[in-house]
Parts: C-alpha cells; structure tokens; sequence
C-alpha cells in the first residue's frame, strides 16, 4: 500500500493469445498528471479500461487510494471517484448540456438530487460551459462537446480522472482552453492519467510520461527523457504524432 491515488502493479490482459496489456506498473498521486503515449494499438485505451473497471485484468492489481479494486465493478469504481472521458463522446444529443451532466452526477455518481445540482454546476463552471447549461447537446461545436465530455467526468467528483484523447480534433487555437481545464483539475488535487496523440498540449500539463508499445511499459518518467528516450523514438519511427 502506498499514498498514491492509483497504485497499479503487474497489470496484464490479453484478449485471446494476444497480451495487449502486459505487466505494467506505476502509481500516481494526488495533484500529479501521467501522460500516456505510444502508438495505435499500443494498449493504451485497455489500460484505461482495466483502470476504471470496464475490463478485468488477467493478472496485475489495481489500488484506488490504498483500496484494492481490481475485481471492483466500473459503476462501484466511479462511486470510489474514478471519472473518465471517452475517445469519442457520445453525449444525449435530445438532452441539454446541464442534464447530460446531471446523468453523470446522478447515476455515475450515485449522488443525490440536491448534491448532484450542486456537482453538475460547479462541473459547467470549472469546464466554462455554464453558459451553454441549456444548449442542447447536439448543437454544440466540438470544443464544447471536449468540455461538455470533461463536465460530465468530473461531476462525479473523481479523485482520479481518466482522459482518452480529450484534445483529439481540435484546433492549435482551442488546444490552450482545453489544456488550462485540466491543468486546474491537477492542481486542484485530483490524479489524472491523459492519454493522447498530441505531444506537445500533454508535455505542457503533465508531469511524468509513460510510452507503452505491445502493451509494455518501454518508458517511464520526466516527459522529455522519455521523450528523449531512444526506445520510444524507435517506436514511433514513420508515424505522424504531433509534437514528437
Ligand atoms: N475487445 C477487444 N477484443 C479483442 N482485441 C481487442 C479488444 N480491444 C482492443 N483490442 C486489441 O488490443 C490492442 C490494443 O488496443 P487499444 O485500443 O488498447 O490500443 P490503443 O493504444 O488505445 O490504440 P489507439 O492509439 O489506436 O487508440 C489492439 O491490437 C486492439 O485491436
């Protein structure tokens, strides 16, 4: 046991004979961000799934502040205060911004009515979207709908926050508003674990990096030695990553 939000040790899942998750391990604490590279199907999104309970691993633990919850189920997990934003979001378009983010207060939270107003609120405001609360989700573009998908995670009020390519799409100009929101997420205390193909907006806000590749960990630590790392390079060889 460690005082890390997420400890994970050994983690590893294969999905018939191919292991895609394969023996990883780090930890991290409260107010810190990992950023998570490597290339396509590296493993990256099943790591995040084995995290927030969407998958059980074949191996390995998983520890939510000193809590073992690697046979924990994902609704229980997001109770314990695990939030995460999806690769592509698909919010209730019929719906408003503020209900979406109820949805996620209510049921991924399990929090009640009043507190769940409460969260959904603060959730609009610290992702600046307030003013969009009754915009349907379908008309937003797609900076608010990032926002509107980082609003509904952190309605749950995570401890640890999981984000799958949250920049993904957008433009050199709206990447600062996005990466602001979430550098405030991390000093505001909770742990965050960004997984992305944009280099350059996760190096500004992280503050250690781990490269997967065939699902192992090939490299872990200050985000421009691992960056500098010659393995990683080699991996990423004839691919297009932004900021590399
Ligand atoms: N449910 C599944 N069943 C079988 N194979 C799967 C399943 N989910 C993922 N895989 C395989 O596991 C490997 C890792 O996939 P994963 O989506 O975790 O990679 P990734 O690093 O997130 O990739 P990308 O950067 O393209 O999103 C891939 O070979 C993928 O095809």
């Amino acid at each position: 046991m460690t005082d890390a939000v997420l400890d994970v040790r050994g983690l590893t899942r294969a999905f018939g004979g191919l292991t895609v998750v394969d023996d990883v391990s780090f930890a991290v604490p409260a107010g810190r961000a990992l950023g998570v590279v490597g290339p396509n199907g590296a493993g990256k999104t099943t790591l995040l799934t084995l995290l927030d309970g969407g998958l059980t691993p074949g191996a390995g633990r998983v520890e939510l502040a000193g809590r073992d919850v690697t046979r924990v189920s994902a609704a229980r997990r997001c109770r314990l205060g695990i939030g995460r934003t999806y690769q592509t979001p698909r919010p209730f378009v019929g719906m408003t911004v503020f209900e979406n983010v109820l949805v996620g207060a209510v049921h991924g939270a399990g929090l009640r009515t009043s507190q769940a107003h409460d969260a959904a609120g603060d959730a609009l405001v610290r992702t600046g979207l307030a003013d969009r609360a009754n915009t349907p989700a379908g008309d937003l573009r797609l900076l608010d709908r990032k926002r509107l998908e980082l609003a509904r995670a952190l309605a749950c009020r995570p401890t640890l926050l999981l984000l799958d390519e949250i920049a993904g799409g957008l433009t050199d100009a709206e990447l600062p508003e996005l990466i602001g929101i979430v550098r405030e997420v991390r000093d505001g205390g909770t742990a965050v674990i960004w997984i992305e193909h944009i280099v350059h907006a996760l190096v500004s806000v992280v503050d250690e990096m781990l490269c997967l590749a065939s699902g192992a960990v090939i490299a872990l630590g200050d985000p421009a030695d691992v960056l500098a790392d010659a393995r990683v390079r080699e991996v990423y060889l004839g691919s297009s990553v932004e900021g590399l």
